[in-house]
């Protein structure tokens, strides 16, 4: 069954002018943000900008002292932290791992791996996994007391790209097919924003928030993110302006044809903003070489038709 936010039900967390102070310091302030049941939610930042903080006072691993934090009756939360505290020189199953903190039933642990893509692995060592099958184990074991509330700190750590792609997927399959709300950190701007309901930008207090496209053409966003902002642009704004020819090649609006796609290989339109600039449509160029994909001939004639 497919799950949107259920903004109609009681938020799973809420947190209203909230403040963490520690060591004299204000780590951050004023921050607003509730999570409605099947809602993705993501905090992106940069560094040491409060996001850790923000996800652990939702949660109640850290107190806030000041605002209020309203969690729901009861609510379960499953939480995948930046880091663990495990001995990594001593053997560990995957099974294992699952159960290390509190004891799961075995149908609770294949149910989890399945649900991850890793039933195959239970009985592996967790130092012998790869990046992508080490976070994978993390979120089964998140998931395998079946949450109402997901909490993943950089959930993407020492994945490659197609796996970070693969990874956000089950986390958004996971949502859907459990309806949990889902709090993300990452700084994976450009694949992070495909995936989430409601971005929130930290630098200490709430800089701003809202879907995906909102907050990326936010001058709040811009400051922070800068050119990365741009490119997050490019690669999710950019319009269906080509058309899929039968033989599987792509006719572009500007008269080629390549063999494949991509939102960066020159042949698209796409809104951009960039720091500090005036917003408008811009085709990305680029260079055109041997291995480029382009029809050249045809780019050629269109270049000519544009002079
Ligand atoms: N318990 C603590 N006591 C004192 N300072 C802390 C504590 N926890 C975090 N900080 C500081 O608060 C700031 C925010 O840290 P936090 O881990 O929330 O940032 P973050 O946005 O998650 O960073 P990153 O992207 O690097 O993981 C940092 O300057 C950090 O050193």
């Amino acid at each position: 069954m497919l799950q949107t936010p259920n903004r109609t039900a009681p938020p799973l967390v809420s947190l209203s002018g909230v403040g963490v102070r520690r060591q004299g310091r204000w780590l951050v302030r004023g921050v607003e943000f509730s999570i409605a049941p099947g809602e993705i939610v993501t905090l992106i930042g940069p560094n040491g900008s409060g996001k850790s903080t923000t996800a652990k006072t939702a949660i109640g691993v850290m107190k806030a002292d000041e605002g209020r934090v309203e969690r729901k009756a009861g609510l379960k939360v499953g939480y995948v932290p930046q880091k663990l505290a495990v001995d990594w020189t001593m053997p560990l199953t995957v099974e294992r791992l699952m159960t290390l903190t509190s004891p799961l039933k075995g149908g609770e642990i294949d149910a989890a791996l399945e649900a991850t893509g890793i039933r195959h692995l239970a009985r592996a060592e967790v130092q012998h996994l790869s990046g992508g099958e080490f976070q994978r184990a993390l979120l089964a074991r998140a998931i395998a007391r079946k949450p109402d509330l997901l909490v993943l700190d950089e959930p993407v750590q020492g994945v490659d790209f197609s796996g970070e792609i693969a990874l956000y997927d089950l986390i958004k399959t996971i949502r859907n097919a459990t309806g949990c709300g889902i709090l993300l950190i990452s700084h994976d701007l450009h694949v992070v924003m495909a995936e989430t309901d409601t971005v929130i930008c930290l630098n200490g207090h709430v800089c701003c928030r809202g879907t995906p496209d909102i907050v990326s053409q936010s001058p709040e966003y811009l400051r922070l993110f800068g050119a990365r902002a741009s490119k997050t642009l490019a690669l999710y704004n950019h319009n269906h302006d080509h058309t899929h020819l039968p033989d599987g090649r792509v006719l572009h609006a500007d008269g080629s044809i390549t063999d494949n796609c991509r939102p960066d290989d020159g042949h698209h339109a796409v809104d951009i903003l960039p720091a500090g600039g005036r917003a408008g449509r811009m085709r990305l160029g680029h260079v055109h070489g041997p291995n480029c994909g382009c029809d050249h001939e045809a780019a050629g004639r269109q270049e000519r038709r544009d002079a």
